[in-house]
């Protein structure tokens, strides 16, 4: 693919001795969005986190705009590929706080930031919400919150594990929307089956990485489209 922005090739990942993925290869480009769909426990996880450098591989190698994470240096890669979770994070403290220690980080120095409060704003959620303990926020709330602090921090690759799984519909609408705008390519994965039809893009299904290609849908329009194999 001419362009890539991260290239991976022949990714191995195995779990105490059992390999979950096996040898897979895909691109992605700027911008682009790569929804990553199977069966629970089949390794979609492992595979963002195996993106974000979180894990070690087992083999393969990961280049962002050609360069390996070694190369760039592990803290940077994750600065630039960021792995939101599926789960609520266990932060203490507040948003707020938590934004400004992330931004103190040397990897994050001198690199672009989004507007964070317009970012709450468009994904539904009152301003106050930074500032109120994360033990105190909802499920949803504590979702969407994390979601825009990945945002703000302007990652050139959002990995984002099942980030409106929380959500109401109308709030899934509202995150997508943002999602679609903010620049960013996006690996995602979710179990939502109407969400690729609804945002497009590419679909990697794995374990086998089959590709497909989802057309767009009219964003009025919930029903789900044909894929069509690449
Ligand atoms: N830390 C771990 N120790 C042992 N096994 C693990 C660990 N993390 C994941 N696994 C196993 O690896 C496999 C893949 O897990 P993963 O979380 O990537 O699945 P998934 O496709 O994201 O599932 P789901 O759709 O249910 O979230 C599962 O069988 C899981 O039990």
């Amino acid at each position: 693919m001419p362009d890539a922005l991260l290239d991976v090739a022949n990714l191995q990942r195995s779990v105490a001795g059992h390999a979950i993925l096996t040898g897979l290869s895909f691109q992605v480009r700027i911008g682009e969005v790569l929804f990553i769909r199977g069966a629970s426990g089949v390794g979609k996880s492992l595979l963002l986190r195996a993106l974000a450098y979180l894990d070690p591989i087992e083999g393969g190698v990961l280049t962002l705009e050609g360069r390996t994470p070694e190369q760039l240096g592990v803290p940077k890669w994750r600065a630039r590929v960021t792995y939101v979770p599926q789960t609520r994070v266990l932060n203490k403290g507040t948003p707020s706080e938590l934004y400004f220690a992330a931004q103190q980080f040397k990897a994050q120095k001198g690199r672009p930031r989004s507007d964070l409060p317009a970012i709450i704003h468009d994904l539904g959620l009152e301003p106050g919400v930074l500032n109120q303990q994360w033990s105190e926020l909802s499920g949803g709330q504590a979702q969407r919150v994390v979601l825009a602090l990945a945002l703000a921090l302007q990652p050139k690759i959002l990995l984002l594990d099942e980030v409106t799984s929380a959500l109401d519909h109308d709030a899934v609408l509202k995150v997508e929307k943002v999602l679609k705008a903010c620049g960013a390519a996006l690996i995602w994965v979710t179990h939502n089956d109407t969400q690729p039809a609804r945002v497009g893009g590419r679909v990697l299904v794995l374990p086998l990485g089959t590709e497909m290609v989802v057309e767009q849908l009219p964003s009025s329009n919930q029903q789900p489209t044909h894929d069509i194999d690449k």
